[in-house]
């Protein structure tokens, strides 16, 4: 199981500075897609140069022109890129098969897919290497969470690893872990956090177990 911390509110130098305060107990970091708005590709390529051993994954919610997308991301130096579950196959095949020619990953994002067990089996079988339960922040406002989805997913993908996204706090890691999902996605959790570097810390500790 892998941390992935995710920057959303955070400029360049900001992101980096937090990163450097938790770099020894994350696996990924996220350049978040309000900080790809901002910013732009550039984001994912400084957080690899200055993190070169940290895989970084662009946020960029993909939802057309698959190919050329991940293609960009993958060049500026991400290893996974999200693509939307809801979007149409071949955005998702596209993406899938750019990819692979760059040796980056594709996480489909399952926000707002009505029947997810159906969509999660249909993108299972596209050759995407994450599917992500994911509630955003407009539903977490609304006192949602991903947590019954991520047990759905866990039990109709049969060939992606599982993620799982939206409002995961140290908390309700206990509970998350105990579904086992591949990659748990946490960003107020840790950049909210008065001491980042312990709750960071802390969570390491529960997901490697
Ligand atoms: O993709 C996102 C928002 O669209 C966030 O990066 C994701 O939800 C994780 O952040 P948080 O733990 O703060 O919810």
């Amino acid at each position: 199981m892998k941390l992935q911390l995710a920057l959303d509110l955070v400029n360049i130098p900001e992101g980096i500075a937090v990163v450097k305060e938790v770099e020894q107990f994350i696996d990924v970091v996220e350049i978040g897609t309000p900080v790809v708005i901002n910013e732009g590709l550039r984001a994912v390529k400084e957080m690899k140069e200055a993190f070169p051993n940290l895989t970084v994954l662009a946020d960029l919610k993909v939802m057309d022109a698959g190919g050329y997308e991940v293609m960009k991301a993958s060049e500026a130096g991400a290893g996974i890129v999200t693509v939307l579950g809801a979007t149409d196959d071949a955005t998702i095949k596209g993406a899938v098969e750019e990819a692979k020619k760059h040796g980056s990953e594709i996480l489909i994002d399952m926000i707002n897919i009505k029947d997810l067990a159906k969509r999660a089996q249909e993108v299972d079988a596209l050759g995407v290497d994450y599917i992500c339960v994911h509630t955003g922040y407009d539903l977490q406002a609304a006192g949602e969470t991903p947590f019954e989805q991520l047990k759905t997913i866990k039990s109709v993908v049969k060939n992606a690893k599982t993620a799982v996204a939206g409002g995961i706090k140290l908390e309700t890691l206990p509970g998350v872990i105990e579904a086992q999902p591949d990659l748990v996605i946490v960003g107020g959790g840790i950049t909210g956090a008065d001491d980042k570097k312990a709750v960071a810390a802390e969570m390491q500790r529960l997901i490697k177990g």
